[in-house]
This record gives C-alpha cells, structure tokens and sequence, in this order.
C-alpha cells in the first residue's frame, strides 16, 4: 500500500508519494510511475512525482518526476508548482522560497500568500533556458541557438526551435488554428524522430499579440496534456528571441493561462495555480503484476 496525493497545475495532474514517510526504493519509481499513471488500471495522472531528502547541501528538498510511460523527465513545470504547495502544506518545509534539487539543476518555486495567510499560487525560477544543441539534445553539429530548422516527420514538414529547460522542447509557430492539428498522429512521430535522442516535448504554438501567445502539447512520455509549463517557459524564450513575443506573456494553454517572464537576470520565472485533488492509498499489487508482465 501507498499514500499519494493527487495534485494538478493547469489540468497537468500528477500523483505524488512523499518518500520522508512512504521510504520507498528509487528503483520503483519507474514502475510505480506506470501503474498510478494508467487512467483505466490506477489512479489516472500525467505522471508521479517524488519528494524526497536532497543529496547534496544547499537544498531544502529533491524532485523527481516520472512520465506516465515510466521515462524520468528532468523537471516539470507544472509539477514543481504542486510539489511547493504541497510541500509548504504538509510541513515538510516551513519557508515559502524554497531551494530545490532536480536533475534540471537549481528550481526556487516561492510561494504566493494571499492577506490570510492562503496559498493563492507559486512562482518558480526555473532557470536559465539551454539553447545549444548538444544542451537539447540534437544530433548532428554542436549548434544554436536552433531558432528554425526543419525536420520531416509524418509526411509533413516541421520548422522548429529547440530550447531545454533542463528537459527537451520544440516549438512550432503556426498560424493555423491549434484544435485542429492532429497532434496524436504528429507528435509521436516527432517526439521519437531520430533527431533527438533523448527524444523530446512538442509544442505548437499560435502568438497571439506582444504578450500573448496559446499552445498545445504533446509530452515526451505522457503524450496530450491539458498544460507543459516547461514547455510555456521553452515557448516564451524562442517566441522572444525570434522576435514574436516580448520577454514576458501570457501562455494560454487548454488547461489554463501561465504567465511566463524571461527576466534580466537571465532566468525564466512561471506563475501559477497548484491545486489539491485527492489523496488516497494505492493498494493494487502493481510489483507482482510488473513482475509477471517482464
Ligand atoms: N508537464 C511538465 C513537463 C513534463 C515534461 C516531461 N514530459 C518530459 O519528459 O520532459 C511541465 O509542466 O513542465
């Protein structure tokens, strides 16, 4: 058995397991991860996130997040949102700036406080964006800032620009109208191309005015999601440096709006909401039904 909360950003909703108390072995997580995530057979998320005791000083508290297909991602936007409130909430920390370890590097999510004393929702310094294309990463030669190249994908031909916040992302400006790109056919066929080997994010993105722009998502291992706050954060930074947004906007997203800022001191900061949805206890044999499946 295990005790999860289940949080959601923006409609990005993840299952978290807080390891101070649940202890359990890192090399389940993936597994786990798998199990919770199925939204027939488990609980239903786009993912698992763990909080658990940093590594090396200097840190208040370590994040790892799981896609639903079980794959690590390095950070998640949306998640590190949730994970702050929860955190802050459950009293695991007792700050609102909180310094925490991902495999991004550095995430400082701050906690914003209404007048009696609520969590009215997080701000998180994500970071600087990476723009080189061994930082993404891409195949080929050690380029960037990759702003607009071009790769063929289901049949179709893709121009795009490649920004990591730690994690892999590309973004494809289009003017079309975004419900009607048939993102499940196009991106698994892009998240899996050759051209990224550690496979990558998808966005689509419509600018929509000097700080406005929308997008629709197709996660590396957890395919449509409702909102990719490291993929709002990878969509700003190229829509700025390719002269389509200023260096702050509104990111509307199916799930929601996200405010994005790449600010001066060459860090990217997202705001937004975090929000509780259940918790419960997992009690599926998921070990022994992995087990029997490999
Ligand atoms: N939903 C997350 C992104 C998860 C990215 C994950 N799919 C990956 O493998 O990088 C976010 O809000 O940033």
């Amino acid at each position: 058995m295990v005790r999860f909360t289940k949080m959601e950003g923006l409609g990005n909703d993840y299952i978290f397991i807080d390891n101070f108390a649940e202890r359990l072995p890192e090399e389940e997580f993936p597994v786990l991860a798998r199990a919770v995530s199925d939204r027939h057979f488990g609980v239903g998320a786009d993912g698992l996130i763990v909080i658990l005791p940093p590594t090396e000083p200097g840190f208040d508290l370590r994040f790892r997040m799981f896609n639903a297909d079980g794959s690590e991602g390095e950070m998640c936007g949306n998640g590190m949102r949730s994970f702050a409130r929860l955190a802050f909430e459950r009293g695991l920390v007792r700050k609102t700036r909180i310094r925490v370890q991902t495999l991004a590097g550095p995430v400082v999510p701050e906690i914003v406080l209404d007048e009696a004393g609520r969590v009215q929702g997080v701000r998180v310094d994500m970071g600087p964006p990476r723009l080189r294309s061994t930082e993404i990463p891409l195949t080929g030669p050690e380029r960037g800032p990759v702003l607009a190249e071009t790769v063929e994908a289901a049949g179709e031909s893709f121009t795009f620009a490649a920004v990591s916040m730690g994690n892999p992302h590309i973004v494809i400006f289009t003017d079309a109208d975004l419900d009607r790109i048939d993102l499940a056919h196009v991106g698994p066929a892009l998240e899996h191309h050759p051209l990224f080997p550690q496979r990558t994010n998808v966005h689509f993105v419509r600018p929509e005015g000097p700080g406005e722009l929308r997008m629709r998502t197709w996660e590396r291992g957890s395919g449509i999601t409702l909102a990719c706050g490291t993929g709002a954060c990878a969509a700003l930074v190229a829509a700025s440096l390719t002269g389509r947004s200023g260096r702050t906007a509104d990111v509307h997203l199916p799930g929601g709006t996200l405010r994005v800022e790449w600010a001066e001191d060459g860090h990217v900061y997202q705001t937004g909401p975090a929000n509780e949805v259940c918790r419960g206890e997992f009690t599926r044999d998921w070990r022994r039904e992995a087990a029997a499946r490999s």
